[in-house]
């Protein structure tokens, strides 16, 4: 076994891959799963991007089976944005592609904001505005996180996460921000395959091949991901379906999966075993 092997393994994507047998098995974990826990609702963020389309395809077509065989479940859908969002009609575009049960919007400007200024006030100064910027951008991410877990908390719900291999793989997410999630139905998917079960669910090809974006930067909206990780997402999926990559990418990619490692495991404990930095 050479490293990418091991990943491939340990992030859980499969050598085959067939959207609608996939998109079934995802819709049906999602049904099994709200129906062991005896709750009712399942909860996700809608940014406009096409991870949490796929993800909101899946919940509402998973919550409507669950009511033809009468159980009472719901989808709730989260519009989370800060201020104005630049592609906000992306956002409301994918709504109509979901058709969710309900829309709750959280405008998370004032708490994150808020948040930043008490931090400031409490004695911390960030060194330039960049990184002020970027410390903002994972606030606001954790600002997502509480709004989705007290609508889950208030409604006898599940917080759904768009987690999926890609973003896995480079450890691109806030930790305990939107890396927080009771459930991921797009777990061992690359983007690509994420953007195969959009199309065969019927989205639209202009939100399924949207340039992807955390867009968590106020100086920079609608950042591509592929300008902060420096490689494409067709090297990203292209490596995790065992093709060879060329090196420098290869070795961006390497580096980036191991040092967010932690991201990907539950806190260093003091009784396990030794762990390497
Ligand atoms: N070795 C280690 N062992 C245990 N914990 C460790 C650690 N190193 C750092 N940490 C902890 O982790 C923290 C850093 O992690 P974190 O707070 O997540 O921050 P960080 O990884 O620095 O930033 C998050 C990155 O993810 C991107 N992002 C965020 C959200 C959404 C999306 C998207 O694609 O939608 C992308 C964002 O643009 C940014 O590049 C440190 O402050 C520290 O508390
Ligand atoms: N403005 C927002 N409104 C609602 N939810 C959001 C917002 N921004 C981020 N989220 C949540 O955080 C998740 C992570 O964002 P991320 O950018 O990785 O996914 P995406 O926007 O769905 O797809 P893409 O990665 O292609 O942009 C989203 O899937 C969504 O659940
Ligand atoms: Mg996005």
């Amino acid at each position: 076994m050479n490293d990418q092997t091991e990943i491939i393994e340990a992030l859980g994507v499969t050598p085959t891959f067939n959207a609608a047998q996939e998109a079934r098995r995802r819709v049906s974990f999602l049904k099994d799963y709200l129906a062991a826990s005896g709750l009712q609702t399942y909860v996700l963020g809608i940014s406009g991007g096409v991870d949490s389309l796929t993800a909101g395809m899946m919940a509402q077509r998973a919550v409507q089976e669950l009511r033809a065989a009468s159980y009472n479940a719901e989808f709730v859908a989260v519009r989370l944005p800060y201020g104005e969002q630049a592609d906000e009609r992306d956002a409301q575009a994918a709504l109509n592609a979901i058709e969710p049960d309900r829309v709750v919007t959280v405008n998370i400007k004032a708490p994150a904001d808020a948040m930043m200024a008490q931090v400031k006030a409490g004695g911390f100064t960030p060194v330039d505005r960049a990184q002020e910027d970027f410390l903002l951008g994972n606030i606001k991410a954790r600002q997502r996180m509480i709004a989705q877990y007290t609508l889950a908390g208030g409604m006898r719900g599940l917080v759904i996460g768009t987690d999926q291999a890609a973003e896995a793989l480079m450890g691109f997410f806030t930790k305990f921000g939107d890396g927080a999630a009771d459930i991921l139905p797009l777990a061992g998917l690359n983007k690509r395959r994420v953007r195969a079960i959009a199309e065969y669910f019927g989205a639209p090809a202009n939100l399924v091949f949207k340039v992807p974006t955390a867009d968590l930067e106020s100086d920079a909206p609608m950042r591509p991901d592929e300008d902060a990780y420096g490689v494409t997402y067709d090297q990203i999926d292209d490596f995790l379906e065992g093709k060879p990559i060329e090196e420098t990418a290869r070795a961006r990619i390497m580096r980036a999966y191991r040092t967010t490692a932690h991201k990907r495991a539950l806190p260093v404990a003091a009784n396990a075993p030794a762990h390497s930095f």
